[in-house]
């Protein structure tokens, strides 16, 4: 219980975590601020060095000597990869799986679609950003799943949590290599919510966080591809830091939501789009869809009219685009 008897939905306390994408930006964020509140962790990524780095801050954080703190080396892009993190994962953990599984390992590379690395960027893109949850998804939840592993109806509830992007409620141009496989996490993460009722004794639930832009390593190495019109159209949402980002994340997962969007527009962004997905709040988020459509009005109006205006004052995207250019 929180302050003023709000259910805590996602206690974390002496329970085992895993995530991806630990080691910097938004997941080494994420990571720090689990361990204060008391989480077992295992971090995940592939560069040992940043690894290192990051469970000795995460240790720093610690909110008891008792808790126990790893990591392991993968790169999830790989096929097969998550069984053997899940694996390691279990035998680190006294046999025991992670209780929370946190995919956050992903990247972007935004470039105009007709430039000449696009399909293979857009391959990358989805072997790190789709598949690289995917399989980590069907990994542990086999696991969790298992009729062995069952903990009752009543057991407090595992959770599997995807990170997604604003991008997957509105699309800006430059991003078509990227955007497409963080829409692909919300297909497969709606399945799974519907999915995971077959099995009442092993309760989890799943998640998707949103974020808009975030300060991180990652947008510094995405920024030497951007093109400019992008740069240009996605200031509308102002950036904000690892730390806001993770704390604003795991706010909404005690809160107990099943889409995590982290700002006021990202809010605004979820509720244009739920179709057949879990409300946050039934009544909330059907009043803030039918604001949208009056917003989109305009707001489509004026960005389309950017990017119209972009191409009559630069003339031909051709080559000489890059934010960088
Ligand atoms: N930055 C932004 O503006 C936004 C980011 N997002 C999403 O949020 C998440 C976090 O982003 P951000 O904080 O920028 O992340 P960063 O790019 O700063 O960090 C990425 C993390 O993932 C790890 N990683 C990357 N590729 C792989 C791989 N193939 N296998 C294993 N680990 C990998 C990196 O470690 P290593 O390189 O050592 O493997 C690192 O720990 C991502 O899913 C991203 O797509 C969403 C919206 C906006
Ligand atoms: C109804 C509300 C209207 C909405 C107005 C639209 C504003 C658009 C802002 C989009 C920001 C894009 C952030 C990209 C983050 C990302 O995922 C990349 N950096 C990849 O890492």
């Amino acid at each position: 219980m929180g302050l003023f008897g709000r259910k805590n939905h996602m206690p974390v306390e002496g329970r085992t975590i895993l995530l991806t994408g630990a080691s910097e930006g938004m997941g080494r964020a994420a990571a720090i601020q689990l361990a204060a509140k008391g989480a077992n962790l295992i971090l995940v990524a592939r560069n040992v060095g940043r690894l290192e780095e990051a469970l000795a801050e995460v240790k720093a954080a610690a909110k008891s000597p008792s808790q126990r703190f790893t990591y392991i080396s993968a790169d999830v892009s790989e096929h097969g990869y998550a069984e053997q993190v899940v694996a390691q994962a279990i035998a680190w953990n006294d046999g025991k799986a992670p209780d929370i599984v946190w995919c956050v390992a992903g990247m972007s590379t935004p470039m105009l679609w007709c430039e000449d690395d696009s399909m293979a960027a857009a391959r990358r893109n989805m072997d790190v950003n789709y598949f690289g949850t995917a399989e980590m998804s069907r990994a542990i939840l086999r696991e969790w799943l298992a009729p062995e592993n069952a903990t009752g109806p009543n057991s407090e509830p595992k959770h599997l949590i995807f990170t997604a992007s604003v991008l997957a409620f509105f699309a800006l141009v430059g991003y078509a290599p990227y955007t497409p496989s963080k829409w692909a996490l919300r297909g497969l993460a709606d399945t799974l919510a519907q999915e995971l009722l077959l099995y009442p004794d092993n309760p989890v639930k799943v998640h998707v966080v949103f974020p808009a832009t975030i300060t991180s390593p990652g947008l510094e190495r995405e920024n030497k591809t951007k093109p400019a019109i992008t740069l240009e159209l996605e200031k509308e949402e102002p950036p904000e830091t690892p730390e806001t980002v993770a704390q604003r994340s795991i706010a909404g997962l005690e809160r107990g939501e099943y889409f995590v969007a982290v700002s006021f527009l990202g809010n605004l962004m979820r509720c244009g789009v739920m179709g057949g997905s879990a409300r946050n709040s039934w009544i909330l988020d059907t009043l803030l869809g039918w604001l949208v459509p009056v917003i989109y009005f305009f707001v489509l109006r004026i960005m389309n009219g950017q990017v119209k205006n972009w191409a009559k004052v630069h003339g031909h995207p051709a080559k000489k685009n890059t934010a960088a250019a």
